[in-house]
């Protein structure tokens, strides 16, 4: 039976916002330009930025990477930008932005190609207006991060030129940001030798999803969450990212990383750190920063015994055959890696104390669904045991779960008298859904963190000791999966919700992952 639903509408008009400021006229340099990211993300939010009025007038996009390409690569971006950003091709009025855009290429390793480079933006400073600001966005294989990193540092460029006082320079690092605890530490080490930390925007797009910013509003806005945001009105906590997708054609990238590290280290310990944070003194980066690190050092080490992982094998979807984890396209026939992980996990503070939270992050899963799910201890004793309709599952706990991506919004669950003579009982969700209430957003998460790197507003970005407490957490894991291979891979048909290992994880608690 579908439970039935109440919905929540804004109390008020939506009024569309604007920022306070716009950021300063600047460049904006993307390193791996021709690669995948670029062009379904970074493109696209740039140009929806610019045809939402937010970015300023003097703007320039330099795009490097290896392969020649047009001094313009107009084409290339057209459709990155029809693709990535849901634009229909004749709609797709690409100028002024198309004209802002050129192209540098060169090999990272190339030092001539860096001093050609310097010579670029400075004449786009002269004929542009863009001031030296210079925004360097390391879109490309992290091995090459520290390398472009130095080599930016050797020549000069990661300091504001000396005749451009007030000028700024920053750079956005992306994902993974290391391998291992050792890894992300010998990087931040390399970050930092060539760049002070506040020019240094270590990004997880998750954070510029409006849905997962909405956990801290939801909690910290409203007062009457808070008061039973802890141990004692709350049993258990889950959280969901799983994907329908397979790898997509990024095989040698993801023998490398497996879902621990793809996903697990930075989006969902980032979604982890917003349910379980104490509330920061100011929404400001250090502030909010601090809170989060809290979280992550609280969390005991992962005992072997808590973790799960899966490599999801050749199965049939939707009458559509689909090869399993091994056969895809530069994976090894017997690899190790998995494609599914699943952990239970608990914060020792005093908010915490006592309750498990399970988290599971997989590819080829039965869809794709991101989500939180908070679910509330029962009332210690319930006057109405026999009114409880037969069938209505976990009718006695109320439920708040957070919808991450798709269908974004936030759900209430409780139980409400079934109308009629009878003291009867059904569960009921009080829904609010944000296109249902705001309209469509095309906002990817790139679109926010980008424009809040042009205006230094390092937020929603990951510090250093963020990154490093959570490979801490997740370096044993790691070493530990790398001494005791599994035999039973590949463990689960694609197209499910994971091994039975998983489900088994929470039966042994006494509960079941959430119907998704
Ligand atoms: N793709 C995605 O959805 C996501 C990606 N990321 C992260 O973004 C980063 C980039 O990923 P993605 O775009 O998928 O990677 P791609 O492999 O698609 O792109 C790599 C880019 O780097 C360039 N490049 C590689 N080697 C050199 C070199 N020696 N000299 C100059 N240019 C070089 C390539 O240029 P050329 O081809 O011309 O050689 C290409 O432009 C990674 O860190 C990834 O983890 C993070 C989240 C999501
Ligand atoms: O960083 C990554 O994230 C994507 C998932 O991002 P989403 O915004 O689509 O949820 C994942 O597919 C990819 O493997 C990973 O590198």
């Amino acid at each position: 039976m579908a439970i039935p639903e109440v919905k929540a509408a804004p109390a008020a008009p939506v009024k569309t916002q604007k920022p306070e400021r716009k950021p300063d006229p600047c460049i904006v340099v993307i390193f791996g330009a021709s690669g995948d990211l670029t062009k379904r993300k970074l493109l696209p939010a740039l140009y929806h930025l610019e045809q939402a009025g937010l970015l300023p007038k003097e703007i320039s996009v330099v795009g490097v990477a290896r392969r020649p390409l047009e001094a313009t690569f107009a084409p290339d971006m057209k459709e990155g930008i029809i693709a990535g950003g849901g634009v229909d091709e004749k709609e797709a009025a690409l100028a002024p932005f198309i004209e802002h855009v050129q192209y540098h290429a060169m090999n990272f390793d190339d030092d001539a190609g860096y001093a050609g480079l310097n010579e670029l933006l400075s004449s786009i400073d002269k004929k542009n207006g863009t001031k030296g600001n210079r925004l360097f966005y390391l879109a490309t294989a992290p091995e090459y991060f520290a390398d472009i990193i130095n080599a930016l540092g050797k020549h000069e460029m990661n300091k504001p030129a000396k005749d451009k006082p007030g000028s700024w320079v920053r750079t956005i690092v992306e994902k993974p940001f290391g391998h291992d605890l050792e890894s992300a530490r010998k990087l931040n080490d390399d970050v930092n030798k060539v760049f002070d930390e506040d020019q240094v925007f270590r990004i997880d797009h998750y954070l510029g999803k409006e849905t997962v910013q909405n956990i801290l509003v939801f909690r910290f806005a409203n007062g009457i969450f808070e008061n039973v945001w802890n141990r004692n009105y709350i049993d258990h906590v889950e959280i969901t990212a799983a994907e329908s997708i397979g790898i997509e054609g990024r095989g040698p990238f993801y023998e490398t990383a497996g879902a621990l590290r793809d996903v697990v280290q930075n989006h969902v310990m980032e979604l982890l750190s917003f349910v379980a944070m104490e509330p920061p003194v100011s929404f400001e980066a250090s502030a909010v920063r601090a809170e989060k690190v809290k979280v992550w050092k609280s969390i005991q080490p992962i005992h072997p015994a808590d973790t799960v992982r899966g490599q999801y094998g050749p199965s049939t979807v939707d009458g559509k055959q689909v090869v399993g984890y091994r056969q895809e396209d530069r994976v090894h026939p017997r690899s190790q890696t998995e494609t599914y992980a699943a952990l239970r996990l608990e914060i020792e503070n005093w908010r915490w104390a006592g309750v498990p939270f399970y988290i599971r992050a997989g590819k080829r899963m039965a869809k794709r669904v991101t989500e939180i799910t908070i679910t509330f201890k029962q009332p210690p004793l319930s006057i109405f045991k026999d009114a409880e309709g037969k069938g209505a599952e976990g009718i006695r706990s109320n439920v708040v779960s957070m919808r991450i991506q798709p269908d974004e919004g936030i759900t209430l669950r409780f139980g409400a008298k079934l109308p009629g003579p009878n003291m009867s009982i059904s569960p009921v969700n009080m829904n609010f859904s944000y296109a249902e209430s705001f309209g469509a957003s095309s906002a990817n998460g790139y679109e926010r963190l980008l424009l809040d790197a042009m205006l230094g507003d390092a937020t929603l970005f990951a510090h250093r000791d963020g990154v490093e407490a959570t490979w801490a957490l997740i370096t044993p894991i790691l070493e530990d999966w790398a001494k005791n291979p599994i035999k039973d891979l590949p463990n689960y048909p694609a197209g499910t919700w994971g091994p039975p290992a998983s489900d088994a994880m929470l039966k042994a608690d006494g509960r079941k992952w959430r119907k998704l």
